[in-house]
């Protein structure tokens, strides 16, 4: 097992080149966010914008559109429900299916639909609804066409998943079930499994632990603001396991900034504080 550090995320975040624009940093799109979770679509997109995507585009229940846009202008807006969804899911490097989708009929309709639309070219993260959903109907599997497929439970989705009960929930296991749930069908796949200590785990039999993190990041919508975080950094540093890794650990490395002088820590502060640790992990002595 290898660690996650700033060694790791300081060859990833680099000073960016001044000969670039908005297409250089990558196409995303979240699709999520009903009517009762439109908390859950908007910090991931929150953490999208902020984690530096070029171009940012959220599907999601009309009712969330008008709050997206107030508080984050910087994010276009569609409708979950009209078919010019799939056009949108065509146009983007990177989709993250699943923050706040809710698992009724709707929601798994558009989740199945999404899942067979992207191509071999893109990257599909599938985060929270997305997992309840694709566990309850795992044969949807064998209809992903993605090149690359990052999957992020917490252990309870992954329990869902996976079967395997939390408590026995080690790294041979973890691998040999990744491996038969997917190797026959999708080439690339990596999973981050969320926890206290976040590992990552991918079809070589790789396995990262993460460094950094607490307690104070315990907070509804910190996985939703990983989800676009690293989705963003999918589309800005390339589909890789490097991209996701880098990711996993600016997440935590904000929170851990702000536990210094905060008892907890909430997404959109994590959001907020990213570009500040990006820009500190480019300037370190790796990237000079
Ligand atoms: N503001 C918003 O709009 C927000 C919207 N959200 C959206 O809500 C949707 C549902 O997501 P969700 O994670 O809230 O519930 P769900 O998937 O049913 O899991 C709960 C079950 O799993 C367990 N469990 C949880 N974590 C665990 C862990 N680390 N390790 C182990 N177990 C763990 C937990 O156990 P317990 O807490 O009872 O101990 C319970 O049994 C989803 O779309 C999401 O995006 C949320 O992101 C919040 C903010
Ligand atoms: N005690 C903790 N220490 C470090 N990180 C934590 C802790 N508790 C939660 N996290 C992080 O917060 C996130 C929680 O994700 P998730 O359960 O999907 O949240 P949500 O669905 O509410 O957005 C994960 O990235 C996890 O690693
Ligand atoms: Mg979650």
């Amino acid at each position: 097992m290898k660690i996650i550090d700033e060694d790791l995320a300081s060859r990833v975040v680099r000073l960016r080149p001044g000969k670039s624009h908005k297409g250089t940093y990558g196409r995303i799109l979240l699709i999520g966010g009903s009517k009762q979770y439109g908390g859950a679509i908007l910090m991931a997109a929150e953490g999208a914008v902020m984690a530096g995507a070029g171009l940012t585009t959220v599907a999601t229940d009309p009712s969330n559109v008008t709050p997206l846009r107030t508080r984050l202008p910087e994010a276009m807006a569609i409708d979950l429900y009209s078919p010019a969804l799939f056009d949108q899911v065509a146009k983007n490097d990177v989709i993250v299916l699943g923050p706040g989708l809710g698992t009724d009929e709707q929601a798994k309709n558009i989740f199945a639909k999404v899942l067979e639309t992207v191509s071999k070219e893109q990257t599909l993260l599938i985060d929270a609804s997305g997992l309840t959903l694709l566990a309850q109907n795992r044969e949807l599997i064998s209809r992903i066409k993605a090149g690359l497929v990052v999957l992020t439970p917490h252990q309870m989705e992954w329990q869902w998943l996976s079967s395997i009960k939390i408590a026995d929930q080690n790294d041979q296991e973890n691998l040999k079930v990744l491996a038969s749930l997917f190797s026959e069908k999708v080439k690339n796949v990596i999973l981050v499994l969320k926890s206290h200590r976040t590992r990552v785990y991918d079809l070589a039999g790789r396995v990262y632990q993460n460094s950094a993190g607490n307690p104070g990041m315990a907070t509804g919508g910190m996985g939703d603001t990983l989800a676009g975080i690293t989705g963003a950094f999918l589309a800005q540093f390339g589909p890789r396991l490097e991209s996701v890794l880098a990711a996993v650990y600016c997440h935590s490395l904000a929170g851990d900034d702000l536990y210094q002088d905060n008892y907890l820590v909430l997404p959109t502060k994590i959001s907020e504080h990213l570009p500040q640790v990006m820009k500190r992990l480019s300037l370190s002595s790796k990237n000079r």
